[in-house]
């Protein structure tokens, strides 16, 4: 099985008559974390969103090029759409956990998908809460409201919502970037024990965040892909003279 679970050639996208990505090549081994960084408005959010389709969302959106996961094509016209966004599992910025109780908020998925078994939901609960590292601070709670919870203890239960449909990969826009260092923490230690089991593509503005947890580390600039490499070589010896700029500080 080859180590790449999304591939994407060529990608570009209009949003109406602007073009905001130039044509991007970048692949994405499994179980590792790839982090996207680049000054903002550079399309990292946009090329995120078109891992999944999310921008089909966005009326004005036409993507070109082709990218597979697992080796099939995502924009195939076959596609299952809700069937991708289970495998391509998305986490925000801002947790936006939705007005029910945490039980109900983590199970969303899966009530979506026509599940209905109490053992069975249970049993996803503490699984997802567990991997999102908040079972022990919720498990007496259940049944509470999750918006009564800590904006770390939100976006921690936005989380456990996606794992419990059992992604391949996850897409993470910003995830910590509302929240306090604390709580910024506990997440970038949980993605590195997720690591373990799922591959995760994280967009963020800090460097500091990329460089403690990502594996390998892409650098946008104006749509365009200006280098992708190993973070360890990317923040010491990059290749290009624009991913030296910027992650010295120079601009951005
Ligand atoms: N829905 C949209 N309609 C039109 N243009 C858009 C839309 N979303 C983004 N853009 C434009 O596309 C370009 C890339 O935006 P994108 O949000 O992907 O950048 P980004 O690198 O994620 O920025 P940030 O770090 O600020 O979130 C920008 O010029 C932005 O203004």
């Amino acid at each position: 099985m080859s180590n790449e679970i999304i591939t994407a050639e060529n990608v570009k996208l209009h949003y109406g008559d602007f073009e905001a990505l130039h044509g991007i090549n970048l692949n994405f081994n499994r179980n590792e974390i790839t982090a996207m960084i680049g000054p903002s408005g550079c399309g990292k959010s946009t090329f995120l969103r078109c891992l999944n389709r999310m921008n089909d969302l966005i009326d004005s959106a036409r993507v070109e090029g082709t990218i597979k996961l697992n080796g099939s094509d995502i924009y195939a016209a076959k596609t299952d759409i809700v069937e991708l966004r289970k495998e391509v599992g998305m986490v925000f910025q801002q947790p936006i956990p939705f007005p029910f109780s945490i039980y109900d908020n983590v199970i969303y998925g899966l009530r979506i998908a026509g599940i209905r078994d109490r053992q069975v939901l249970d049993e996803a609960v503490e699984t997802s809460l567990r991997q999102a590292a908040l079972w022990d601070e919720v498990k007496d709670k259940l049944h509470d409201s999750a918006l009564g919870l800590s904006g770390g203890q939100q976006q921690r239960v936005a989380i456990a919502r996606v794992l419990a449909v059992k992604p391949k990969v996850i897409l993470m826009d910003e995830p910590t970037s509302a929240l306090d260092p604390i709580s910024a923490t506990q997440i970038e230690n949980m993605l590195l024990e997720l690591r373990e089991q799922y591959t995760i593509v994280l967009v963020t503005h800090s460097m500091h965040q990329a460089s403690r947890i990502s594996d390998r580390t892409a650098f946008f600039l104006q749509g365009n892909l200006i280098e992708a490499a190993p973070t360890k070589k990317m923040f010491l010896n990059p290749s290009k003279k624009e991913t030296e700029d910027y992650i010295s500080g120079r601009f951005g």
